[in-house]
């Protein structure tokens, strides 16, 4: 079963709240609680509502950007990106059991949040996406076979997760890159049914 990381998001339709409810009903382990326009306090809010559904289903909570509310709620980790906190700032704080992810576009990125003790890269984006702004260079299939190819050639191991625009159709050839896994958002919440989208994503690939 393919490696799913569920990134929330707001829409028309649904609260980030829902949008993690519908994804762990679909079956998938790993939530990424990211409420970007939302003041400190709400996001705690959510956090504290999405903690105890995550631990009766075994999934990950991890926060995205905030760091000493990860420490405070004791979720699973954050994922940190070019203007939060830097990674090795966050290790200190958080120590060796939280996950600590952090965002990649370059081969130059990974060295650094390898260096500085990332459990794992989220790299992408793989192609345009509204989900996210101020987007870094689309990478597609090529960006991940080179970006692979370095690490390797450099004996760096850590577990890469690919972002941004990606469809279930997308996945297989993702995935044949050498990737351990995908975060996805847009894909599933413009499904007519989310959980069932989930389900099927972790079903087919
Ligand atoms: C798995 C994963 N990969 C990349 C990102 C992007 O993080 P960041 O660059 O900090 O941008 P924001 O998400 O904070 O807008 C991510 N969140 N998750
Ligand atoms: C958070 C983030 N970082 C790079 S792309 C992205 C958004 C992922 O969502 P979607 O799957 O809707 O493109
Ligand atoms: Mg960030």
């Amino acid at each position: 079963m393919v490696s799913l990381q569920f990134i929330t998001h707001q829409t028309d339709r649904y609260t980030c709240f829902e949008s993690a409810l519908m994804a762990l009903e679909g079956g998938c382990k790993w939530i990424q609680l990211r409420m970007k326009e939302a003041p400190c306090e709400e996001v705690e809010a959510v956090a504290l509502q999405l903690k105890p559904l995550c631990k009766e289903k075994e999934a990950i909570l991890i926060l995205d950007d905030h760091v000493e509310l990860a420490r405070k709620l004791e979720v699973d980790g954050v994922h940190l990106g070019k203007k939060d906190m830097p990674i090795d700032e966050a290790r200190q704080l958080l120590g060796e059991s939280f996950i600590i992810g952090g965002t990649a576009n370059t081969f130059e990125d990974v060295v650094q949040h390898y260096r500085a003790g990332a459990d794992y890269l989220g790299i992408g984006p793989f192609r345009f996406t509204t989900t996210k702004k101020n987007l870094s260079p689309v990478l597609g299939l090529e960006g991940y076979t080179a970006i692979l190819s370095q690490m390797k050639e450099a004996n760096i191991e850590l577990p890469v997760v690919a972002i941004g625009g990606i469809t279930y159709e997308d996945i297989p050839a993702i995935l044949e890159t050498g990737v351990n896994g995908i975060a996805l958002s847009g894909t599933i919440l413009r499904a007519e049914d989310p959980a069932e989208e989930t389900r099927r994503i972790l079903e087919s690939y």
